[in-house]
């Protein structure tokens, strides 16, 4: 087999070797998938304005987020099941990441992944009905090294996704949340035909009443910094700073939620004026490029998150597939930031895209 260059091979790849249920839950969107396809969409219709004469022979990727110094600004975002893709799951997945949020729903111990980890580790958050859930995961996150907590607040229940309400998915036998008791975890293997399993589990377990109340109780049982994901308004992002967040995601939840949602990147401008360095700001849903990374960072992202992309590198080579996915998105970056004449990331502003208003 030639070698796979790009991150669209890695997906077709990945399509080949998953079973179809599979393929269909990783990579399917909620609805007619209209969002789901506008994050991609979006990327591909900001045009860069290259700058020439300046040196750019010794690119830097690094970067420093919530204090940490990062090689790259390309981090995993959560994403539930990575034994899904391959029998090692998340533990294969952290040896190969520079930073990987860990999905609550993650199917190796917070203890194993820590145990693997090459970078930090935050821990993603749905807000459950029992909120004694909620303070026993923050403080085993605690123990266990974590970096920053991630709220996810697009989620009171689980979207539409037609194809897995066609299938009536469930997760398969012999893949567990092993950070989550049995009781809380209860149906999420069980298939009904028309129904997916998950949408019916979000509905019992989740709270879907969270306000900005919770997510200040929330930041008062933790040192931990505690970011929200699922940003798209500089309201949101307003009210989630005064309620004690220490950065957002700005995020649609790769297209799963509210289909017909604007496309991540579209929303990026808005927020990251809003939070007007108050903290960090990162951005996923539709990154399939290192090209895409740059035009994020443009638009104000601190860092990125590939959610899909990861998994499909996952499942084509366990840890050195999700790790040539990821270095294939780096050095591509690095061949944007020395051909678009940005040779580290403080140079990347809102004047390498056409058409975008500059301070
Ligand atoms: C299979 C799958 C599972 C996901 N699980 C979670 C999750 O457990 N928690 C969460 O906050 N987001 C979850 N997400 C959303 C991702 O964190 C992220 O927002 C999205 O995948 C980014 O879009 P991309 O896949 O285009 O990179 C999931 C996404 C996928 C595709
Ligand atoms: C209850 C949600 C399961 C994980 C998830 O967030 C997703 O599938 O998008």
């Amino acid at each position: 087999m030639d070698a796979l260059l790009t991150v669209a091979e890695y997906e077709a790849a990945a399509q080949e070797l998953l079973p179809p249920g599979i393929w269909d839950y990783l990579s399917g969107g909620s609805g007619q998938e209209r969002t789901l396809a506008a994050n991609v969409d979006a990327f591909a219709r900001l045009a860069l304005r290259p700058r020439f004469l300046v040196d750019v022979s010794e690119p830097d990727l690094s970067t420093t987020l919530l204090g940490a110094r990062l090689p790259t600004p390309i981090g995993v975002a959560p994403v539930a099941y990575h034994r899904l893709a391959h029998p090692e799951g998340e533990v294969a997945t952290a040896r190969a990441a520079s930073l990987l949020v860990v999905s609550v729903f993650a199917s190796r111990t917070l203890e194993e992944i820590a145990a693997a980890a090459a970078g930090p580790l935050w821990l993603q958050l749905y807000w459950f009905r029992r909120r004694e859930v909620v303070t026993g995961l923050v403080r085993r996150a605690e123990d266990a090294g974590y970096q920053a907590l991630v709220l996810t607040l697009d989620t009171p229940r689980v979207g539409r996704r037609l194809r897995d309400v066609r299938r009536g998915f469930a997760i398969p036998a012999g893949i567990v949340a092993p950070n989550l008791e049995a009781a809380v975890m209860a149906g999420t293997h069980e298939a009904v035909d028309g129904e997916s399993a998950l949408a019916r589990h979000s509905r019992e377990q989740f709270d879907p009443a969270l306000r900005p109340a919770d997510l200040a109780w929330l930041c008062a049982q933790t040192d931990l910094p505690v970011l929200v994901k699922g940003v798209l308004t500089a309201r949101d992002a307003e009210l989630a700073l005064a309620h004690g967040a220490a950065g957002v995601v700005v995020s649609n939840h790769g297209g799963r939620q509210l289909d017909g949602a604007v496309a991540s990147v579209d929303a990026l401008a808005e927020v990251a004026a809003a939070v007007g360095g108050r903290g960090p700001v990162l951005l996923d849903g539709g990154v399939r490029t290192g090209v895409d990374v740059l035009r994020a960072l443009a638009l104000g992202a601190s860092a990125v998150l590939v959610g899909r992309p990861a998994l499909w590198g996952l499942a084509v080579g366990g840890e050195s597939g999700a790790r040539a996915v990821l270095d294939i998105l780096a050095a591509e970056l690095e061949d944007a930031m020395v051909l678009s004449g940005r040779p580290r990331l403080s140079d990347v502003d809102s004047s390498l895209l056409a058409g975008v208003q500059r301070p």
